[in-house]
């Protein structure tokens, strides 16, 4: 079944309807000062068009991981007022997510208005495993439209099968987005016809949800490189001391295996950067893989991993990146990923097509000064990415396939 789009809500006529918009607006933040406004960027078309087109938009989106209770520090006030800007016009801010506040200025928009929702993962119904809960702030999102429609935007969160992403599909005639259409179009390229070899680079620090994707990806690639904190489990896998490095101990068992099972093309540094604090001023030094001290944590590859690294990256034809290889928002921890990314700009210089995701790796293309054009994409989605390439069903894209919700 194929997926309407904003194209069609558009041709069917906006002007006056209420369109609930999820955007993924997850951006890096560095005390309340936003870092990096790639993704608000990303998703301002989708928005602009809607208002252009006289919809009263609400957008609903999350920043951080709460847990489900307001933290004032994850507040969406930045990110109103960065949309605002990039938008060129008034963004205004519910101060709750579908309560007094916000049902009293969704009822007072008028045509072209946009509002924007506080958090939406300040309510624990978002993210809950309940699908009765869930589903019940689902109903209080979409009543906010008073029956108009949902624009489905946030590509970097369609892997979550949470209510303002999933759910909410279901209850109000619904549409993909601009910023969706474009990275799946994009995305599809990485899974058919592909160039070999083709090598897949993960690091960052969502580890356990990374790491389960490897199990489905290492067969299909031809090299894995694994850095930034994915590698520390492999190394405590291998039965190496990793000091207090992230580690993801539950899943030692299936990095021993997937060590045996894809020996070839599993690509581990072989030196590490190690601190003795998680700081920009910690002491550090650089250690062998198998020789990080107690006490220590690994926080970014060493240059003999680099040059390895980027060995590998040269002859590669196609390329998938997610996930710093260290902690680059520290300049001291930055050379890994730098190293990494120029590797990836010179294979694509030379003809590999090349694709990074994920809301902190664009960001450090960005703030390490790379190239925007030194790669052929730059996803807002790393492990929306990721599970697609693995083949998984999105939650967030299978339910705009469905009938439900839609009209007629
Ligand atoms: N060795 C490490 N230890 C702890 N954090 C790390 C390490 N390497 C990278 N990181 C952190 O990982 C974060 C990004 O991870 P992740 O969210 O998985 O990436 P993305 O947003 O690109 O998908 C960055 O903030 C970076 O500081
Ligand atoms: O930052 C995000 O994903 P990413 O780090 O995989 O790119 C998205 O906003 C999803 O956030 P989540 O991983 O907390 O669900």
């Amino acid at each position: 079944m194929s997926v309407q789009t904003l194209h069609d809500l558009l041709d069917a006529g906006v002007s006056g309807r209420t369109v609930l918009v999820r955007s993924d607006l997850n951006v890096p933040l560095d005390g309340g000062q936003i870092t990096d406004p790639g993704r608000i960027v990303a998703s301002a078309p989708t928005i602009a068009a809607l208002a252009d087109a006289g919809a009263k938009v609400i957008v609903t989106a999350h920043l951080g991981r709460p847990k489900g209770q307001v933290d004032p520090a994850l507040s969406l006030a930045p990110v109103a007022a960065k949309l605002g800007d990039v938008l060129g016009r008034y963004v205004q801010l519910a101060h709750d997510v579908v309560g007094i506040d916000a049902q009293a200025r969704a009822e007072g928009l008028t045509d072209g208005d946009v509002l924007l929702l506080e958090n939406i993962r300040f309510d624990p119904r978002e993210t809950s495993k309940d699908e009765a809960e869930r589903a019940a702030l689902a109903k209080e999102l979409a009543a906010l439209t008073d029956g108009g429609a949902f624009v489905s935007d946030g590509f970097g969160v369609v892997h979550r099968k949470q209510a303002s992403v999933y759910d909410v599909a279901k209850l109000l005639p619904h549409y993909a987005g601009k910023l969706v259409g474009a990275e799946v179009q994009v995305l599809r390229r990485l899974t058919e016809d592909t160039e070999r070899p083709y090598a897949v680079v993960l690091g960052g620090s969502k580890v356990s949800d990374k790491l389960a994707v490897i199990e489905a990806l290492a067969p299909k690639v031809d090299t894995l490189v694994i850095g930034g904190g994915m590698c520390f489990t492999f190394f405590a896998a291998q039965g190496l001391p990793v000091g207090s490095s992230l580690l993801q101990e539950e899943m030692i068992g299936t990095c021993k295996d997937l060590l045996e099972r894809f020996a070839d093309v599993i690509h581990l540094p072989q030196d590490i950067v190690v601190a003795d604090s998680f700081s920009a001023d910690a002491e550090s030094k650089t250690v062998a893989a198998e020789q990080i001290p107690d006490g220590w944590m690994g926080l970014d590859i060493g240059p003999e991993a680099v040059g390895r690294f980027a060995a590998v990256l040269g002859a590669a034809k196609t390329v998938f990146w997610n996930g710093p290889m260290g902690v680059f928002e520290f300049a001291k921890f930055a050379a890994g990923t730098k190293g990494v990314a120029e590797a990836i700009v010179e294979a694509t210089g030379k003809g590999a097509f090349s694709v990074v995701g994920g809301g902190d790796s664009a960001a450090a293309v960005r703030l390490l000064g790379l190239p925007e054009d030194g790669f052929s994409h730059i996803s807002t989605g790393g492990g929306a990415s990721l599970e697609y390439l693995e083949g998984k069903e999105l939650p967030g894209i299978a339910v705009l396939e469905s009938t439900e919700g839609q009209v007629g």
